[in-house]
């Protein structure tokens, strides 16, 4: 059997309910921690606060959270974020009612003094070059399935235009681009870097390399079950949640 190096958005799907099913029992709670600690780590490693000016330090990370888990694991590293001495606000337009874990999420947001801003809020006073350092992109993973509706529609179309002046960091898939096929319809964003989660999805072979740097993260899969889904695990150093691919 040929080893992917990708796997679809169905495969994707597959994997996490077979990782959250009887036989292995993760739950989500513990897989969006691992998630998003490893998104945080990333924009550790690609923004480094070390030997920076206070100034800097105090720039925000302007995270936006979408209604699904992708927006989870854009909680879970806000958190993260403060614990590492980042400055992270929350845009959190789409409150999920899926399960009490989000309300939960929130709390511990607020108890680490992280604002989080809701849909009326005017979140692109938090979005100017100067004072952002960058951008978290949880809006949508590989459930997205295009046309987008509002508001993400009109937020996306934002990010748009300040993509050349703050970068993006895409947590597994970057917003509106078929998790398949790619950036096929508009509005899609166009992420300085890539967090892909598990194993990287077929949109990401679209990333053009000379401006998107590329890691994957979501260290939770032993080498026998990645082999099953035709993959390789990833060469991990030491404890790192992260690899630059
Ligand atoms: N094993 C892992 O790698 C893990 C990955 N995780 C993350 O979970 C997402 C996938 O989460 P899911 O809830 O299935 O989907 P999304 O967050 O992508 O979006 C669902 C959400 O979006 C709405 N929606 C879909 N299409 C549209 C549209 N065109 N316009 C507006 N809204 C839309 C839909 O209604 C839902 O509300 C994966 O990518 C990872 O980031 C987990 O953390 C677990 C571990
Ligand atoms: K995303």
């Amino acid at each position: 059997m040929s080893t992917l190096k990708v796997v679809s958005s169905k495969l994707a799907a597959e994997i996490d309910k077979e990782l959250m099913g009887p036989q292995i029992g993760f739950t989500l709670q513990q897989l969006m921690e691992l998630a998003g600690f490893s998104v945080a780590q990333a924009v550790c490693r690609q923004f480094p606060l070390k030997g920076k000016t206070e100034t800097e330090k105090g720039k925000h990370i302007f995270v936006i959270a979408g209604p699904g888990n992708n927006g989870g694991d854009g909680l879970v590293c806000a958190r993260h974020l403060k614990i590492f001495g980042y400055n992270p606000v929350v845009y959190y337009p789409k409150r999920s009612d899926r399960t009490e874990f989000y309300k939960q999420l929130v709390h511990q947001l607020n108890f680490f003094k992280v604002p989080v801003l809701s849909q009326d809020e005017n979140w692109l006073d938090y979005l100017k070059p100067e004072k952002t350092l960058c951008i978290v992109d949880a809006i949508f993973g590989f459930s997205f399935k295009p046309p987008m509706r509002e508001p993400f529609k009109g937020i996306v179309e934002e990010l748009c235009k300040l993509q050349d002046r703050i970068p993006i960091v895409s947590v597994d898939v970057p917003t509106g681009w078929d998790v398949d096929e790619g950036p096929i319809s508009q509005p899609s964003v166009n992420p300085a870097v890539l967090v892909s989660l598990t194993v990287p999805k077929p949109c990401s072979t679209h990333i053009d390399e000379k401006h998107t740097t590329h890691y994957v993260g979501g260290r939770f899969i032993p080498r026998d079950f990645a082999n099953k889904y035709g993959f390789e695990t990833f060469g991990y150093e030491s404890t790192d949640q992260i690899l630059k691919l």
